[in-house]
């Protein structure tokens, strides 16, 4: 099933979701592309994974706003490529690079759309919130599920700073996903977006 807007030009749309490590983005993702049958992607993408990784290594918030910038501005032609017959669902995108990688003792950029004109703007960008115990409970269960833990996921003084970041940003509509399931999350996402 594809839902179309109701205006011929622009009648898909670019949808981001964001927010924490662990609090349900590419669940939701998959979910809400299921239901619009849209592409669900991803930046960065993964094929960058080892470049990612030795990026993330380095430690050099430089480096690091350079790649996860230049690998959004790289996508720009692959969504708008999909973008001509179906809408795109994307897990983190320009929100979470500033979230994470802007200067910790700078403030956020008040015109980024401005300032970033080379990466194609979402349509609509989806803060996905939960409280701390929830997060952590979830992110616990995946990583009991796959066996498999990230220490990034768990720095407490960066998630503390991403997540005020996130909150500040107008442009972001704000999701509390805490005592929700998946599919309710993706059901007020749909209401926001398509009605
Ligand atoms: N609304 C929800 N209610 C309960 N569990 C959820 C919900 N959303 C996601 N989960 C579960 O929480 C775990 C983390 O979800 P997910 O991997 O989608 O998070 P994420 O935000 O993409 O994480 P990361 O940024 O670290 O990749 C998964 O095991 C998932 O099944
Ligand atoms: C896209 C993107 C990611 N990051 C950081 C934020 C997290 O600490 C890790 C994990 O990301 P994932 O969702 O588990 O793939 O990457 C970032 O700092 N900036 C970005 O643009």
């Amino acid at each position: 099933m594809r839902i179309p807007l109701d205006k011929d030009l622009n009648a898909y749309r670019f949808i981001a979701i964001e927010g924490l490590d662990g609090v349900g983005k590419s669940t939701i993702v998959r979910l809400l592309a299921e239901r619009i049958g849209g592409v669900a992607t991803q930046t960065p993408d993964p094929s960058l994974r080892v470049k990612r990784q030795r990026v993330e290594a380095s430690g050099q918030i430089a480096d690091k706003w350079a790649f996860y910038m230049d690998s959004m501005v790289c996508q720009r032609p692959q969504f708008e490529a999909a973008l001509r017959n179906h809408h795109v669902v994307c897990d983190r995108y320009i929100h979470s690079t500033l979230a994470y990688q802007w200067p910790q003792d700078a403030p956020l950029p008040r015109n980024p759309r401005e300032m970033f004109p080379k990466i194609l703007w979402p349509d609509l960008s989806f803060l996905l919130l939960s409280d701390e115990a929830t997060r952590r409970q979830r992110l616990h269960g995946r990583e009991t599920a796959e066996g498999i833990v990230n220490p990034a996921d768990h720095r407490t003084d960066v998630l503390t700073l991403s997540e005020q970041r996130f909150k500040s940003m107008q442009d972001l509509i704000q999701i509390n996903t805490a005592g929700l399931s998946p599919s309710a999350v993706c059901d007020q996402i749909f209401g926001r977006a398509f009605q």
